[in-house]
């Protein structure tokens, strides 16, 4: 089962807890982890428009873990410690949507060439792995609780006034400062993973590291973009059409 497989069920969970939200809590913070984010997270988007209550600052995609794997792997490859490293992680969560930029890795290192394409699509399709291992029971839920761990415990410390907090996350790039310049670099799409600050009212500066992605990551971007124009259509069009 693929990620994109889940939409079917977990669509209407999404829009029936994200309407919740509008009627009840519209202020709220919104972290979306269930699958495939790349679509949940939009359907979101258009919940919250279609009550009049959409703020983009406070709307996230939990793409957190395909950070901790990209680190993982890349120490794997290159010694050291998963924490080590800080591995930027652009695009989406699911496949070629996820983009590693691996030349822009802190400290940075050298990835042998001969292992460059086992290492991005390890950090691609780790997530499938784990998939298809449990066979049907489920997918990487404690690796996932520590990523929406993480990722809320960023955002309740910068909630609470703490500064310099980064994380990636996917976001509607129109509504977060900074997102503009991201969306005219990928070719007008409306929600894309960049690495976000995060600040007291939510979302403060999407960052944009794509200008300093070398060739050969100008190609998964391209690949990234075409998977998620798709996706991003699929999930408004399932609250539009409604
Ligand atoms: N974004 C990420 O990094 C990431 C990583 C791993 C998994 N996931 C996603 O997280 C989700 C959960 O994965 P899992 O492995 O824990 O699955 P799981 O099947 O083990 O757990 C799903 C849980 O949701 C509950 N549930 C079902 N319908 C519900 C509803 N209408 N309202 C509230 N709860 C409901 C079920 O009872 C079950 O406890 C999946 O969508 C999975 O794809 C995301
Ligand atoms: O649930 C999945 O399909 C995989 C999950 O998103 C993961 O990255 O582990």
């Amino acid at each position: 089962m693929t990620r994109d497989d889940l939409f079917k069920i977990n669509a209407g969970i999404v829009r029936d807890l994200v309407t919740g939200v509008a009627k009840f809590c519209p202020k709220a913070f919104v972290l979306v982890i269930s699958n495939p984010v790349n679509s949940t997270v939009p359907i979101a988007a258009e919940v919250l428009k279609s009550h009049n209550v959409f703020d983009a600052t406070r709307l996230f995609g939990v793409t957190s873990l395909d950070v901790v794997r990209a680190s993982t792997f890349v120490s794997e490859v290159v010694g050291g410690s998963p924490t080590d490293y800080k591995v930027p992680v652009v695009g989406g969560h699911s496949g070629e949507t996820i983009v590693p930029l691996l030349s822009q890795i802190t400290p940075s290192v050298e990835i042998p060439s001969d292992k460059l394409d086992a290492l991005v699509n390890r950090i691609q399709f780790g997530g499938d792995e784990v998939v298809k291992a449990k066979d049907g029971t489920g997918s990487a839920t404690l690796s996932m609780a520590y990523a929406g761990f993480k990722f809320a415990e960023s955002l309740l410390r910068a909630l609470g006034g703490e500064t310099g907090i980064v994380e990636p996350t996917y976001v509607y790039l129109p509504g977060v400062k900074g997102g503009e310049e991201v969306q005219k670099a990928v070719g007008g799409l409306e929600f894309f993973a960049v690495p976000v600050e995060l600040g007291p009212t939510g979302a403060v500066q999407a960052t944009n590291p794509l200008p300093q992605a070398n060739e050969y990551e100008q190609g998964l971007l391209e690949a990234a973009k075409k998977g998620l124009s798709v996706n991003i259509v699929k999930g408004v069009e399932f609250i539009s059409k409604l």
